[in-house]
């Protein structure tokens, strides 16, 4: 909460601040960082609801742009003490280009990183994620793994293969000397699949739920578990993060840390059906309804077709070989990284968690009950 004696003089940016994790980031930062002046909402598309926090003691500075624009990203970072970078495309579906995928998440991260080298700016948090590391292209497990955990990181699909070519150059422009002589200071966070308030995914099932008569069907065996994490502690983290590297600077600098809360193992279904379940809808069969070789097929003509289609109409449904072959490998993590390093609690408990994704859900429009 705001500390009434902290000298409020920061200012920090939040690029990709008008999307699902960004908004969440920008509340949480008004909330919970007492030193902030300035906060500047960076994005391509900016959300009406900007308008309602320009009333507060912070200036909320609404700034339309887009980091593949190395001027643009330099005028919204000249000035800022601190840049949290979340913005991205986060396309597993094959609606945008690879090209695309890679100018925005390649190069938007070194428009940043180059802005803040010349406009002397010290401290930059990236948003990563999991898929830096795996699921592999081998289907390799990773269960409960840390930030050391050995695994083979070899990736096809261009989103995770741009993560962590993103993810790379903002680790290797630690220390880098910025306008002024000073260094540059950076991490990465990886969370793992996030989930809560304004999920699209999850808003996805729930309406393909309601579509099928209340009911949703098992694909996945239940024992293939995924690391899933909340969105308000995800969003804590940045905050705690950027905070902490000011003080920390030699042990935080250059890190990467998961990003995880007391959210259960669960396989990736079953942990949707923690909100989807009190909200109306039933999960179908113990075991998955189709076997696996057929979902396989399924996903290969779903590719086929979306490039057959691709000159008349976007096609791009969920299943394809990528989001199986995600959704169908194990991927947890168990570390306690970030409490070590910087003293991270989550904020939200796991009861707080499910109980706000299932008040959103149930606030979406036409709920099954
Ligand atoms: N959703 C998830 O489960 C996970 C997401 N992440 C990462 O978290 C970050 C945020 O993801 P989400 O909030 O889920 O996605 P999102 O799509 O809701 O938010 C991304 C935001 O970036 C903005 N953006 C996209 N291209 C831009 C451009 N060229 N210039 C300026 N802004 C642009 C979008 O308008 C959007 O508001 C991404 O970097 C993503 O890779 C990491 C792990 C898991
Ligand atoms: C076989 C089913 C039809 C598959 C449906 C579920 C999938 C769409 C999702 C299963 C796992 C998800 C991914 C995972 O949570 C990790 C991610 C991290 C990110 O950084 C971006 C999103 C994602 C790739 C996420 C995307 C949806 C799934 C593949």
């Amino acid at each position: 909460m705001a500390d009434s004696t902290e000298v409020r003089e920061l200012v920090y940016l939040v690029t990709g601040g008008c999307g699902f994790l960004g908004e969440h980031v920008v509340r949480m930062l008004l909330q919970r960082e007492p030193r902030l002046l300035e906060l500047r909402v960076f994005d391509l598309h900016l959300g009406a609801w900007l308008e309602e926090l320009k009333t507060g003691p912070v200036q909320v500075t609404a700034i339309q742009g887009d980091v593949t624009q190395a001027h643009e990203v330099a005028a919204a970072v000249a000035g800022a003490h601190v840049v949290i970078h979340t913005a991205g495309l986060v396309d597993v579906f094959g609606r945008a280009s690879p090209e695309t995928i890679y100018e925005v998440n390649v190069q938007g991260t070194k428009n940043v990183i180059e802005a803040c080298v010349q406009t002397g700016t010290r401290f930059l948090v990236y948003t990563s994620s999991m898929e830096v590391v795996g699921p592999n292209i081998k289907g390799h497990h990773f269960y409960r793994g840390n930030e050391d955990t050995p695994y083979e990181a070899v990736h096809r699909h261009p989103y995770p293969c741009s993560k962590a070519q993103a993810e790379r150059l903002v680790l290797e422009a630690n220390g880098r000397k910025v306008h002024g002589g000073l260094p540059l200071v950076t991490c990465a966070l990886r969370p793992t699949g996030i989930y809560g308030e304004g999920h699209q995914i999850m808003r996805d099932f729930y309406h393909q739920g309601l579509r099928l008569g209340g009911r949703l069907f098992r694909t996945i065996p239940a024992s293939v578990e995924h690391g899933r994490v909340y969105v308000g502690n995800v969003a804590w983290m940045h905050v705690l993060v950027a905070r902490e590297l000011q003080q920390r600077a030699a042990l935080m600098g250059g890190q990467v840390y998961f990003c995880y809360d007391q959210s259960p193992y669960k396989s990736y279904e079953d942990f949707n059906m923690e909100f989807l379940g009190p909200c109306g809808l039933r999960l179908v069969e113990t075991r998955p309804l189709v076997p696996y070789w057929l979902l396989m097929l399924l996903a290969a003509l779903n590719a086929l077709l979306q490039w057959l289609l691709r000159p008349l109409l976007l096609y791009a449904p969920l299943l394809n070989p990528y989001t199986l072959a995600v959704a169908n490998t194990a991927f947890t993590v168990n570390t306690d990284k970030a409490r070590r390093h910087f003293g991270y609690e989550p904020l939200f408990s796991w009861e707080d968690s499910r109980t706000r994704t299932i008040r959103w859900v149930q606030a979406m429009e036409g709920s099954a009950r």
